[in-house]
Parts: C-alpha cells; sequence; structure tokens
C-alpha cells in the first residue's frame, strides 16, 4: 500500500531532522498555564523520551489522559504528513504537556519533517473511487503558513485542507 518513491519524495532529506529538548520549569502557577498547549505534530514520525516527571498528555475519546513515564520506553508519535499521506488512515494525536509546580521536567524529541518545498498528497495507491482523498494536496510551506491561523482557530493546519465531504 505504501509508496516508497512517495515517501522518500516528502522525507528523503535529512536537513530537516531535528531533536527538540524542552524544559518546563517549575512553575507557581502550574494550574494555569500550559508547558505547550494542545497542538499535533507536523512532520513524520515524532521520538519522544520524557523524563520521570510526567506531564504529557493525548485526547482520548474526549478526555485527557496522561502518558505516564515507564523507564526505557520511547514514544512515537504520528504527525499530520502521514494522518495526510495515508489519507486519514493514521491519525495524529493532540496533545499538550502541563507543568508542576515542584519540579522541572525534561523531554527529548527527535521529529523528521518533510521540507518545505514537497508537494504532498495523499499516496495514489490509497485514492480510489470507493475511497477518495480526503485531503487537498499542499506544498509544506503553504501548510506551515496557516500555523498561525489554526492556532487562533484552535484546530490543526491540516484541517484547512480538508475536502468536504
Ligand atoms: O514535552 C512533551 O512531553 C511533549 C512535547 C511536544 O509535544 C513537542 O515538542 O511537540
Ligand atoms: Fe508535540
Amino acid at each position: 500500500m505504501v509508496d516508497d518513491e512517495e515517501v522518500e519524495r516528502v522525507f528523503g532529506s535529512i536537513d530537516p531532522a531535528r531533536l527538540r529538548i524542552n524544559h518546563y520549569p517549575a512553575c507557581p502557577i502550574a494550574d494555569l498555564t500550559y508547558g505547550l498547549p494542545p497542538h499535533k505534530d507536523y512532520g513524520g514520525l515524532a521520538i519522544l523520551h520524557q523524563d520521570d516527571v510526567g506531564g504529557l498528555e493525548i485526547l482520548k475519546d474526549g478526555h485527557w489522559v496522561a502518558v505516564e513515564p515507564e523507564k526505557g520506553c520511547l514514544i512515537v508519535n504520528i504527525g499530520e504528513m502521514i494522518q495526510m499521506m495515508s489519507n486519514g488512515k493514521y491519525q495524529s494525536v493532540l496533545h499538550r504537556s502541563l507543568v508542576n509546580s515542584s519540579q522541572p521536567r525534561l523531554s527529548f524529541i527527535f521529529f523528521h519533517f518533510p521540507s518545505d518545498d514537497s508537494l504532498v498528497a495523499p499516496m495514489s495507491k490509497l485514492v480510489t473511487k470507493d475511497s477518495p482523498a480526503k485531503y487537498r494536496s499542499f506544498y509544506v510551506k503553504d501548510y506551515k503558513s496557516m500555523f498561525a491561523m489554526a492556532m487562533k482557530a484552535n484546530h490543526s493546519p491540516l484541517l484547512f485542507f480538508k475536502e468536504s465531504s
């Protein structure tokens, strides 16, 4: 089903790989703030290691669920480009990070982004008469230009490219 050439075209360059280290200081008003507000990661896979403090949550069936730290475990998040290229078969999860008032927290995430000039579309093998494209194709830079507007509208940028069904 997966077309290696399409994956290679979008993710083939090592340039857009990033390691991000998030440091969340202890916060006296932890109940009133986020470490990171709710969002979906935008790239391909995001591989995350968190320390033993905890604070990552995912939205599951309309409820925020804590992802408890487990020694030696990595968390793998699906980014919106995979949601797009899989024509919605793989869903990117909404997640957020909380802070706490007593301890700082660290997380390390390896992101693999598509390059800005890539044209991204649902994989041709996954688009059929019975399963039409759920998203309009876009250049990654155009998708990224929607970040601010999506944040204001409280949803993810991919929604701007959803086909009306
Ligand atoms: O720190 C975390 O647990 C999550 C970080 C995150 O979602 C991100 O950097 O995109
Ligand atoms: Fe994230």
